[in-house]
């Protein structure tokens, strides 16, 4: 028997990285081939972005997705996010000239504060949330926390296009394919500050990646410093920010998440549960396992001296930008 069809959320749904994204929902890669969707698609209350928005639905609409089951355009999230059971956020206000960090984390905190009430008020009580707009970490914690009334474990950041970097330089180096490669993860906040880590990674056949690989002096030299700094490189070569690549790692993130990763793991940027001394509450990418439909931090791997200072060092950056906003959520 034909499946319900799921209601998929996205908002900045006429920009970059909504281009590469909306076709490949309605192509069945993010909930499955056999899972019809419908579209609820945000856009800001502009006559250019709703236009554009339409041309993108006129392009969905001409190529006939058999799983595509229906589509709205919004301008509201209160429409929008009605009955979402997955609800991506990619729509966020980029830099503009002259912006300081904390205005931006501001004028993010504004939507991330309205989208999360939204959430709240109209949602699944299951919906599965993912926040892809810059700063993600810090937008994810604004609208859980403006949603008191949903699960906090529904919120969650994008860490996956970081996760996916580490993997391509770690395949690149050590000359074993991306799919021979597993536990890998990353560590904190989607920024710079990430800390890439592949002590665990091993391949099929067991054989330990940092053993394989063993030269230290790269691992902090050239794969963290560019792993960390793949954003800006990208966008200083194709003159314009990640799009396709992030519009992939959402795919990823959410279809793991939803379908389940059986017993591979990955990185999730999730609400901290206290795991590895990372407050409560705290969105921090870690490695995770996923099963019917839940995330679950892997516990007990080793901290050494380099690997804490490196967590310490993105767990301070993300403290700071929670601190920045928090005279926006009381
Ligand atoms: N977490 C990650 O790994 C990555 C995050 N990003 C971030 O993703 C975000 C989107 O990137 P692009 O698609 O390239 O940007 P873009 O500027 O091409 O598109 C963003 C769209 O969002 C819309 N928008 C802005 N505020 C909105 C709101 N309140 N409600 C609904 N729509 C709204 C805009 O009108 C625009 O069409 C940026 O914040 C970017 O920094 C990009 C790459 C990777
Ligand atoms: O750096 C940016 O603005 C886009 C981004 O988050 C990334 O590519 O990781």
């Amino acid at each position: 028997m034909a499946k319900n069809p799921m209601r998929v959320a996205v908002t900045g749904a006429a920009g970059q990285i909504g281009y590469s994204l909306l076709f490949r929902i309605a192509n069945g890669d993010l909930l499955g081939k056999d899972q019809p969707v419908i579209l609820q698609l945000l856009e800001i209350d502009n006559e250019k972005a709703q236009k554009a928005l339409k041309g993108v639905m006129m392009e969905l609409e001409d190529c006939a997705f058999p799983l595509l089951a229906g589509m709205s355009a919004h301008s509201d999230p209160m429409t929008a996010f009605k009955d979402a059971d997955v609800a991506l956020l990619v729509g966020a206000r980029p830099r503009g000239p002259g912006m300081e960090r904390k205005d931006l984390l501001e004028a993010n905190a504004q939507i991330f504060t309205v989208q999360g009430k939204a959430l709240d008020a109209v949602a699944s009580r299951n919906v599965k949330v993912l926040v892809v707009g810059n700063p993600a970490n810090t937008n994810a914690y604004i609208a859980m926390k403006s949603a008191p009334n949903l699960p906090a474990k529904n919120f969650t950041a994008m860490l996956r296009l970081d996760h996916n970097r580490a993997l391509s330089q770690v395949a690149i180096k050590s000359g074993v394919p991306v799919s021979q490669i597993h536990k890998m993860c990353v560590w904190g906040n989607h920024s710079p500050t990430m800390y890439a880590d592949y002590r665990f990674a091993v391949t099929d056949d067991g054989k330990s990646l940092k053993d394989l690989i063993n030269d230290e002096q790269w691992n902090r030299d050239t794969f963290l410093p560019t792993v960390g700094k793949r954003g800006a490189a990208i966008i200083d070569a194709r003159g314009a920010s990640s799009a396709a690549s992030a519009a992939n790692a959402a795919i990823d993130h959410v279809r793991d998440w939803v379908l389940g990763t059986n017993g591979e793991w990955t990185t999730m940027g999730v609400p901290s549960d206290g795991s590895y001394g990372i407050p409560e509450g705290v969105i921090f990418g870690f490695p995770v396992t996923t099963e019917n439909g839940e995330y679950k931090i892997v516990q007990g791997l080793a901290v050494d001296e380099f690997s804490q200072e490196r967590i310490n060092n993105t767990l301070k950056e993300l403290e700071e930008e929670r601190a920045g906003v928090a005279h926006l959520l009381k």
